[in-house]
């Protein structure tokens, strides 16, 4: 059996928690627009045989011109999104022909190499994957008016990241059955999870943030700039 690999990259997404008036997705990060950064990182991975981009209706044209000026001639087809990420990625899976599936954020251009290829080689094992890190912090459950529930035990909690690697044929049957069930997942595990399929947590990098608001962007520019330094 094939055990092909493609990659749904979502930027459909406005960065209204960024307030910025171009969406975050497309800020430049090193004088490059951060879709692309991240973008390059699938098109360099050799497991990867396809891309597929979603991004919002307005802006198809300029992705596909930076898919040409930029060479990522793995990515094949740039399709418009929905107004949540889970219908953005639902969206994204039609146009996508490979045995395996990783879904990734369009705004989390620092996952590595080697952690794609640690997701794909759990989901192969376990059935499915995603990144993630320890919680740093001790994590709360609050009520509606602010008084504390329960301290769960930190040792049980990941901080949940993406890429998040599924059989492409398994993740489109959990999709449709949140679409029928009106399950709005905030991501692709957990509708993996409610159809059964068993996902194993890989440990990844604190460096894989989702850009999401003002300082983050901070937090990026020194990153690339000092992976930059590095590669040269
Ligand atoms: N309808 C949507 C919403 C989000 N996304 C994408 O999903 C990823 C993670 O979402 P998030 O960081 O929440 O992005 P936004 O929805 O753009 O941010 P915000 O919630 O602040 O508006 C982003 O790459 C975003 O572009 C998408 O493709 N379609
Ligand atoms: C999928 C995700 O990036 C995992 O951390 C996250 O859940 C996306 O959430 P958002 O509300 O769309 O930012």
């Amino acid at each position: 059996m094939s055990n092909s690999v493609g990659a749904v990259i979502v930027a459909a997404g406005r960065g209204t928690r960024m307030g910025t008036v171009e969406s975050k997705q497309y800020l430049l990060l090193q004088g490059k627009p951060i879709i692309v950064h991240t973008l390059e990182v699938f098109q360099r991975h050799p497991l990867i045989s396809e891309i597929v981009l979603v991004t919002g209706k307005e802006d198809v044209d300029r992705c596909r011109e930076w898919v040409k000026a930029y060479r990522l001639d793995k990515v094949v087809s740039v399709v418009t999104g929905g107004s949540e990420r889970q219908h953005s990625v639902h969206l994204g899976l039609r146009h996508l022909k490979t045995t395996w599936v990783m879904v990734h954020d369009g705004v989390r251009p620092f996952v590595q190499i080697n952690e794609i290829t640690a997701c794909y080689e759990h989901a192969r094992e376990i059935g499915a994957s995603v990144l993630a890190v320890p919680v740093k912090d001790t994590i709360k459950q609050v009520d509606k008016d602010g008084k504390v529930l329960s301290t769960p035990d930190r040792r049980s909690l990941w901080a949940i990241q993406t890429p998040q690697t599924f059989r492409l044929s398994e993740l489109l049957v959990a999709y449709e059955s949140a679409e029928r069930d009106g399950f709005l997942g905030t991501d692709d595990s957990s509708l993996a999870e409610r159809s059964g399929i068993p996902v194993a947590v890989v440990e990844g990098s604190y460096a894989n943030i989702k850009i999401t608001t003002p300082e983050d962007l901070d937090f990026a520019e020194f990153t690339q700039r000092s992976r930059g330094e590095v590669q040269t």
